[in-house]
């Protein structure tokens, strides 16, 4: 039997694309912030990691596309931050996101990993942005890793 699996360990050369949603920055910076540092962890050299701002998180599926047609890119990590708290049009942004991400990917045969966060109110979203459920924008990077690693020796 043949199984095929992304390595966490044979990072060199792997190079990768974040797109990051200013619109609760607060929460956003602290998602980029734990992929970075696991990144890092990894051994992924600095210079193969490009960082996208975008206004929010409507705006980061097409700038995934984008990144993922280039061909520069072995993965792109997508994070934001979606919060209910009294907007009308979260269920539109929320699902916008999820569908656009995955839609990203898809068309571009680019990796393009689901790294935004959809909450209730700030206080869920901190808790898993470093807070006591871990950091979304971490593990989101250990898949990109994974993902990353499967389709460069793999697929
Ligand atoms: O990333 C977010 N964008 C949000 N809206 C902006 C949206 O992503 C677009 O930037 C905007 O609609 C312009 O296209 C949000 N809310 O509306 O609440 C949100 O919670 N998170």
């Amino acid at each position: 039997t043949k199984h095929l699996i992304g390595s966490l360990t044979k990072t060199e050369g792997l190079k990768f694309a974040v797109v990051v949603a200013r619109f609760n920055e607060v929460v956003t910076n602290l998602l980029l912030e734990g992929a970075l540092e696991t990144f890092q962890r990894y051994s992924v050299d600095d210079d193969d990691i490009t960082v996208v701002k975008v206004p929010g998180s409507f705006e980061v599926p097409v700038v995934a596309q984008c990144l993922g047609k280039s061909g520069k890119f072995d993965a792109i990590l997508c994070i934001g931050a979606v919060i209910r708290g009294d907007t009308s049009h979260y269920d539109a942004v929320a699902n916008s996101a999820a569908s656009g991400v995955l839609n990203a990917g898809l068309s571009s045969g680019v990796p393009c990993i689901f790294g935004v966060l959809t909450c209730d109110d700030m206080e869920q979203a901190l808790n898993r942005a470093g807070g006591k459920s871990g950091n979304k924008g971490a593990e989101a990077a250990l898949t990109a890793i994974e993902m990353a690693s499967l389709f460069k020796h793999h697929l």
